[in-house]
């Protein structure tokens, strides 16, 4: 399966590239690219009344001409619009040669009902909002509520950030060639281009590696071969021990919902690691959990020296206060002879973000131990104020800065969560859904990180493999859901996971 995602410049890399190589000269692909449009209108639009296809100067604009052609040559009633010639030299000028059709002047277009809009305005090429006639014509079409078939991006989106660069067009569907770019996984983007087609017109899978592109699509491919198989002679403590650490007994809730996702993974065993005063409530609703006393960090260490955790939770309900800052010090230093994996999210995140270059100096990543951060937007912000407020990043190069800044892996959550770490290597997660916006939620995810990461999966794919089953988990279940169920969940998702996996 092809997980990279280009960004525009490389997909303008990856095309030069397949053209230098052959066999498919630059005009080949764009017939095969604006054969693939017309295929979805064919497909989706079956008895549309009236096409009208609005071509761009650039090749954007060259995949509508050749869109054009063959929707016209299909018995369509095809209109052409034009927002002024082709560039000179240009394969859109050859493709702009080939059509019959007449070409009309875009600021004469007017949507009509019952029409469908063939976006082929701008591209991959678009570098600053749409204006003049382009705007003018994105705006009517929108308050038409005419069904939009956008070739490669809808015009006055960003491919490279998913940002509205002004006014931009929405999709119905949008047909992309070769791979996805960021800007169609990336909200706003992700919602403007309405279902997703991505296309082969020809360029080969050598080509896309050679340009070596660090992001890719968070799909069970990317880590499948990671994901943790016990051999058949497993014993508890070796299928992964994973510590959470509970806080205070006003907010205990959070701490389990973390153990228990972590146990549902598939850890072998798991320890609340409880203060005192939360001894009684965390033990009146535990049964397979361990619960464990822990007064400081002394305790803490014990703990850590004594059953050598391969992976830890800290910050759902620990509380920010002194203590907690303490026994998070004792947490994230490196294990010196264990590997171990510890994952922070919550009041940890609030703890560190009053002092991060202190902590985010402590945080090793040498292959044996890894910090996995989990923030949210508004945890992002407070963590990294500088790298959260530069407009001109994307949320993906947001996580990858900040990955490389706090020496972490980095799952900047959202509808479009991100996971990126020091080294640039990203994964944009694209089977979240607003079931998941509820409460405790983000606690489930970290135990669930927690849990594979404990089990010896690498931290990266863990933390990729945790985004992903979650929001499975959360399709699985449906409307109504809670936190509570999205453990429960976890089984059926990862039997249908490993059935599909090869032996
Ligand atoms: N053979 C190939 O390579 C293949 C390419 N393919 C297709 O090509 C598309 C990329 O083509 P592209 O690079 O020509 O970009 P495109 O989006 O058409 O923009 C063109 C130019 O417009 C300009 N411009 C930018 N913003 C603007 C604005 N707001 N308002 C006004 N003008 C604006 C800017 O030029 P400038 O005005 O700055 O000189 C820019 O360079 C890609 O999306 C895919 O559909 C496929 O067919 C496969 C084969
Ligand atoms: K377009």
């Amino acid at each position: 399966m092809a997980l990279e995602i280009l960004t525009p410049q490389e997909m303008g890399r990856v095309d030069r590239l397949a053209i230098k190589q052959g066999p498919l000269s630059g005009i080949a692909l764009m017939e095969r690219a604006g054969a693939a449009v017309a295929d979805i209108v064919f497909e989706r639009f079956p008895d549309a009344g009236r096409i009208d296809v609005l071509c761009g100067p650039g090749n954007n604009g060259g995949d509508g001409y050749v869109a054009a052609t063959i929707l016209a040559a299909s018995g369509y009633h095809v209109a052409l619009w034009t927002d002024g010639d082709p560039r000179a030299g240009s394969d859109a000028e050859i493709a702009a040669r080939n059509c019959i059709l007449k070409r009309q002047p875009l600021e004469q277009y007017q949507p009509l009902p019952g029409g469908i809009v063939v976006d082929a305005l701008y591209g991959a090429g678009l570098e600053r909002p749409l204006q003049g006639t382009a705007r003018a014509v994105a705006e009517k079409v929108g308050a038409a509520g005419l069904p939009v078939v956008a070739v490669d991006l809808p015009s006055g989106l960003s491919g490279l950030s998913g940002e509205a660069l002004g006014t931009t067009f929405r999709a119905a569907v949008t047909v992309t060639f070769a791979r996805k770019k960021p800007g169609h996984l990336l909200y706003p983007g992700r919602a403007f281009c309405g279902e997703l087609v991505v296309r082969d017109i020809g360029i080969s899978d050598a080509v896309v590696k050679e340009i070596g592109s660090q992001t890719f699509e968070n799909l069970p491919a990317l880590w499948i071969d990671d994901f943790p198989r016990p051999p058949a002679d497993t014993y508890k403590y070796s299928r992964g021990h994973v510590g959470v650490f509970s806080g205070g007994p006003a907010a205990t809730g959070a701490a389990r919902l973390s153990a228990m996702a972590a146990a549902r993974s598939g850890a072998g065993a798991v320890t609340l690691l409880s203060p005192p005063a939360s001894l009684a409530v965390n033990a009146v609703h535990l049964t397979s959990i361990i619960l464990r006393r822990i007064d400081g960090p002394d305790d803490a260490q014990a703990f850590l020296d004594q059953r050598k955790p391969s992976a830890l939770v800290a910050g759902p309900g620990l509380g920010t206060d002194n203590d907690m800052a303490a026994l998070l010090a004792t947490v994230v230093q490196p294990a010196s002879a264990a590997r171990r994996v510890v994952v922070l999210d919550a009041d940890a995140l609030t703890i560190i973000a009053q002092e991060p270059a202190k902590w985010f100096g402590s945080f090793a990543l040498d292959g044996a131990h890894a910090t996995i951060l989990t923030p949210h937007e508004g945890e992002f912000g407070r963590l990294f104020p500088e790298i959260h407020a530069d407009k001109s990043l994307s949320k993906l190069e947001k996580a990858r800065a900040a990955a490389k800044s706090a020496h972490s892996i980095i799952v900047y959550k959202g509808p479009d969560t991100v996971i990126a770490n020091p080294e640039g290597r990203a994964a944009i997660n694209s089977n979240g859904t607003p079931l998941l916006a509820t409460a405790g939620s983000g606690d489930v995810l970290s135990g669930i990180i927690a849990g594979l990461a404990g089990q010896g999966m690498s931290p990266f794919e863990a933390a990729c493999a945790g985004a992903w089953l979650h929001a499975e988990a959360a399709h699985t279940f449906g409307p109504g859901l809670i936190a509570e169920d999205l453990p429960s969940m976890l089984p059926r998702v990862l039997t249908r996971l490993l059935r599909q996996r090869a032996p």
